[in-house]
């Protein structure tokens, strides 16, 4: 088996990959779309990948892949504290108050935006692949720039690097999903079922398409958790719909509401129904 992260070694997503999966079978990538790629064609057995931050919301390039490029389904979802330091190499700790760069994925310079504004407000920010990237490539120019990298107290440690603040996020309950994706369907039982979710697409255009949608989902008492409309990238002004769904009632109930959609010209594409594992 080959499992893909956002690497290198010490990324978030590696953290909640190596809690679920032996080390040997674990195989950094660059991007979430080049990890999601690779289980698309037949080089990774599975994923795992960001989906979604308390604080942040969705991680477009992951639900994007999913809906447009892939015919992958989520196996399993995980949710993880996320807590971010700001980090410097060991030679540049003295000199950590005249920063001339910070470097970090975007989902982490947005998730400690408040602290960059009142602790390093006219620093320059740079985005980079993953957290640990930035930990890495602070290792490696730390020396001669007087760089910071944002990432785990993991990474830096993994790195070398010397940690000049701790727990950075704005928000205390910082968390992310992760999903575990394969081309798969889960033959998980349905009792271990948490959620599954759904892109609906609304392929007439009238008042109430949509409420009609949803009612489908209401009158059977079933509950949805999330909707979020992204771009389909066609044309300004259209859309699909994410939407999650609780499963607290039989998968065939949610199927027949499945139906009814389809009967009023909306396509379904599932994702997945998956368990939910909190890592603590
Ligand atoms: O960059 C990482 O370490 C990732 O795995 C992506 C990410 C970034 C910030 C919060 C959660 C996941």
């Amino acid at each position: 088996m080959k499992v893909g992260y956002l690497g290198p070694e010490g990324s978030f997503s590696y953290g909640v990959a190596a809690a679920n999966f032996r080390q040997k079978d674990l195989q950094a990538f660059h991007t979430i779309f080049d990890c999601l790629e690779a289980v698309e064609s037949g080089q990774l057995t599975k994923a795992v990948v960001p989906i979604e931050n308390s604080y942040e919301g969705t991680v477009h390039d992951t639900l994007d892949f999913l809906y447009h490029q892939g015919s992958l389904y989520v196996e399993k979802e995980m949710v993880m504290p996320i807590h971010h330091c700001l980090a410097v190499h060991p030679e540049m700790a003295a000199q950590s108050t005249h920063l001339t760069g910070i470097y970090s994925h975007p989902q982490a310079l947005s998730q400690t935006k408040r602290y960059l504004h009142e602790h390093h407000k006219k620093i320059p920010q740079t985005v980079v692949e993953s957290t640990a990237k930035s930990a890495q490539y602070v290792a490696l120019h730390g020396q001669k720039e007087a760089v910071a990298a944002i990432c785990s107290e993991q990474a830096a440690e993994l790195f070398g690097l010397s940690i000049i603040a701790r727990e950075i996020e704005d928000s205390p309950d910082n968390q992310t999903r992760f999903w575990v994706v394969s081309k798969k369907k889960n033959l998980t039982s349905q009792k271990d079922l948490k959620k599954m979710s759904v892109c609906l697409t609304l392929t007439s255009d009238h008042p109430g398409t949509l409420h009609q949608s949803l009612a489908a989902f209401s009158w059977r008492n079933i509950n949805l958790s999330k909707i979020e409309s992204r771009p389909l990238k066609t044309q300004l002004g259209f859309y699909f719909f994410l939407l999650d769904i609780v499963i607290d009632c039989p998968i065939s109930l949610i199927e027949l509401a499945f139906e009814e959609i389809h009967l009023l010209n909306g396509r379904i594409k599932e994702l997945g129904a998956y368990p939910i594992k909190i890592i603590k």
